[in-house]
This record gives C-alpha cells, sequence and structure tokens, in this order.
C-alpha cells in the first residue's frame, strides 16, 4: 500500500481528539490461535468502544485472553477476523512499517515490570519514542525533562533504573508511555509488581493524567482497587466483554 495514503501515519492522526469522540473501537474482533495439536479460539467477536479520556478495565480469569487482547489492541498482532481502529485509523489498512510507525505515534505501552534499558537513564529512556521518532536527542531529551517532571521524577533524571525504586521505574515507564501524547494507553497490571502505598501513588497519578488528556486508557488488572478506579469495568470471558 501506497505511503500517501494514510496521511496520519506520516504525520498527524487521522481524527483530531476531543473528549467524548470514540477513540478505540474494535468490532467482531476475532483471533484463533492454529498452534498445538488443536485451534484455540481467544476472542470470539469481541466488540469495544473505548472514548477519548476514558478509562477503561478489564479484568478476566488467567488465559481469558487479556494479553491477546492488548496484543491485537496495541498492532502486535494481526486478528484472525474483526477490526481495530484506533483514532479513525484502522490497523488493518497498514502495512508492517506503517503499522510499526503508527504505534510509536499513536500507542503507548506500560506493562507489570517495565522494560527499561539498563544502560541509559531515566531521561533518556522517556526521551526514546521521540528520538526513534526522528526528533533531534537535545529535543527530545529537553521533553523528556518535562514529562518526568509531570510524573514526579524530575530530579531522578540522571539516574540508571538500577538506581531507582520499582515505583520510580513505573513513573519513567509511563513518561516514556506519554511523551509522544498518544490516542491509546495500554496498561498491562500497571500496579502488579509494586507495594500498596506505591500502588496508590501511581494510581493517583493516572488520575491526574487522564484528567488532564484525551487519550483512552485500556488497563488489564487482577488488582480489584485499580480496575474499580477506572471509569467502566469489562470482563473478558467467552471471548468476548461484558460489564464487570
Ligand atoms: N501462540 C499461542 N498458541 C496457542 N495458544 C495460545 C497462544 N498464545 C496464547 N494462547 C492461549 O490463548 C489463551 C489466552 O491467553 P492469554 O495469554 O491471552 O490469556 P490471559 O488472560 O492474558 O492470561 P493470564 O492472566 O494468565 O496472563 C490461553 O488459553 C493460551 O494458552
Amino acid at each position: 500500500m501506497s505511503e500517501t495514503i494514510n496521511e496520519n501515519v506520516k504525520g498527524e492522526p487521522a481524527m483530531r481528539a476531543e473528549n467524548g469522540q470514540v477513540m478505540l473501537e474494535c468490532r467482531g474482533l476475532t483471533r484463533v490461535y492454529h498452534e498445538g495439536p488443536q485451534d484455540v479460539t481467544v476472542l470470539d467477536g469481541l466488540d469495544l468502544e473505548v472514548r477519548a479520556g476514558e478509562r477503561v478495565a478489564v479484568v478476566g480469569s488467567s488465559g481469558s485472553g487479556k494479553t491477546t487482547l492488548l496484543n491485537l489492541l496495541g498492532g502486535l498482532d494481526r486478528p484472525s477476523g474483526g477490526s481495530v481502529r484506533i483514532a479513525g485509523q484502522l490497523l488493518a489498512d497498514l502495512g508492517e512499517a506503517q503499522l510499526g510507525r503508527f504505534r510509536n505515534r499513536q500507542i503507548g505501552f506500560v506493562y507489570q515490570f517495565h522494560h527499561l534499558l539498563a544502560e541509559f537513564t531515566a531521561r533518556e529512556n522517556a526521551a526514546l519514542p521521540l528520538i526513534i521518532r526522528g526528533h533531534a536527542r537535545r529535543d527530545a531529551e529537553r521533553r523528556a525533562g518535562e514529562i518526568l517532571d509531570q510524573v514526579g521524577m524530575a530530579a531522578r533524571g540522571e539516574h540508571k533504573p538500577g538506581e531507582l525504586s520499582g515505583g520510580e521505574r513505573q513513573r519513567v515507564a509511563i513518561a516514556r508511555a506519554l511523551i509522544t501524547d498518544p490516542s491509546l494507553m495500554l496498561m498491562d497490571e500497571p500496579t502488579g509488581n509494586l507495594d500498596q502505598s506505591t500502588a496508590a501513588n501511581i494510581l493517583a497519578l493516572m488520575d491526574e493524567l487522564a484528567s488532564n488528556s484525551a487519550c483512552a486508557f485500556v488497563v488489564v488488572t487482577h488488582d480489584t482497587s485499580l480496575a474499580a478506579h477506572q471509569d467502566r469495568v469489562l470482563r473478558l470471558g467467552n471471548g468476548r466483554l461484558s460489564a464487570g
């Protein structure tokens, strides 16, 4: 497919975000794994809509398909059927390289284990998505400084992940996810490896970020207090989502 067809892949999102607009839309999303002795249908015609500024928790038992769903929403895997649309862009219309660029610009990922690069400072880690995007290193690191300030980590910008606490690393991971001003934030157990009071700090930070942004949040968690804190709780079971 020609690069020129998808203007948003080159620069702007297809849709300008306004709170209340649908930012993420899945229709009939299906994923069947063909590996192993028999086919496994994990997602089976799942529908989901998340609006700009809205936070949705997805809960479900082990093996219900939460990771599968996040991978599809994040463009890390392709569905067997159905569609994912983010900020107006149908992911199926993007080739692999375009999808990579779209992911870098429009989607922020935060995982239970932060995946920060050990040899880089907090500031360099947070700046990375902008550097990948082609920004000058100096500008990217200046912006990283601002965003680290926003997550309460301004004073630790020159420290490497090994010199930070678990909660501090998670804040850096959140800063890194936020730096491109994504349309969709995908969080997989963002408080999973943190003690209660650090988790509460991260929760408060998420509140603040969500109220100041038009991003849609999808948070996969087993943590009932984190789930209850979101605008809606959806339960994944039998390949579909229902009100939790
Ligand atoms: N590549 C694969 N091939 C075959 N089956 C797979 C593959 N990946 C996942 N599955 C199966 O799909 C189902 C859903 O897996 P998934 O990892 O999405 O669940 P989950 O809800 O994230 O689980 P958990 O909470 O335990 O992490 C499981 O039954 C799993 O065994």
